[in-house]
């Protein structure tokens, strides 16, 4: 079996943990020669300057699947689910001081600063509005739909690319790449990822962030699985 697509997030997996971009990542992702997509918690400015600058670009899946595109300049695909967030949003910042992130160019769910008890506030959420998660990335608070997530976007990604979701080989490091880890055809959790990523990961790295997608593709290849 080769897979014929890689789908890898951003921070924690080719950053820094002070998100800063891996050097040896983007290196590394630069030399394969099957498509690479990135799939990312942030927004779809953010990942396409990303992708150019990895040298990756530019099938991206942004916003955890709400938003989507194959190509620099093609019209992106973009759930229509803010509302509800939004409402949610407005419902728990009655009862929370809460600091919105990246809202002008945010378009399908809410990103917080993690300075509030993101506990309690599920707790309140769960019984108001259970169609809305909070999801914490270790790298910002996502107020979001249940409804998608980057599973989804794979799902979408790989019927725009003309390939199945196991096709790909997933790569992660947090609670927002679950359900992409889970749809691909191999999944690989590098070394500083969430437990529960590990455990369901085919493949989990020694090294951790940028150092251990290099090693995870490095172990791909050399077993011919790309
Ligand atoms: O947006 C976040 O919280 C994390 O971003 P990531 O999905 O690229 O790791
Ligand atoms: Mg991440």
């Amino acid at each position: 079996m080769t897979f014929k697509a890689i789908v890898i997030d951003i921070d924690g997996t080719i950053t820094h943990r002070d998100r800063k971009l891996s050097l040896n990542a983007a290196a590394k992702l630069r030399t394969l020669d099957i498509p690479v997509v990135i799939a990312t918690g942030n927004v779809l400015c953010y990942a396409k300057a990303a992708a150019k600058l990895v040298g990756v670009c530019c099938n991206i899946i942004a916003e955890n699947g709400g938003v989507i595109v194959d190509g620099f300049d093609n019209e992106p695909i973009v759930s229509d689910v803010i509302h509800e967030c939004e409402e949610a949003y407005e419902f728990l910042s009655s009862e929370f001081n809460m600091e919105k992130l990246d809202s002008v160019h945010r378009k399908t769910e809410i990103v917080l600063r993690n300075n509030f008890d993101v506990e309690e506030a599920r707790v309140i959420l769960g019984t108001h509005f259970p169609n809305v998660e909070i999801i914490d990335t270790h790298f910002a608070i996502h107020i979001k739909s249940k409804t998608i997530n980057k599973g989804t976007g794979l799902l979408k990604m790989a019927e725009l690319m003309g390939l199945e979701t196991t096709d790909f080989v997933a790569i992660g490091d947090s609670i927002n790449d679950l359900e992409m880890l889970q749809e691909a055809g191999f999944a690989v959790a590098v070394g500083n990822a969430d437990d529960f990523l590990k455990d369901i990961a085919d493949y989990v790295s020694e090294a951790s962030y940028g150092d251990g997608t290099v090693e995870a593709l490095a172990y791909l290849q050399s077993s011919n699985l790309i």
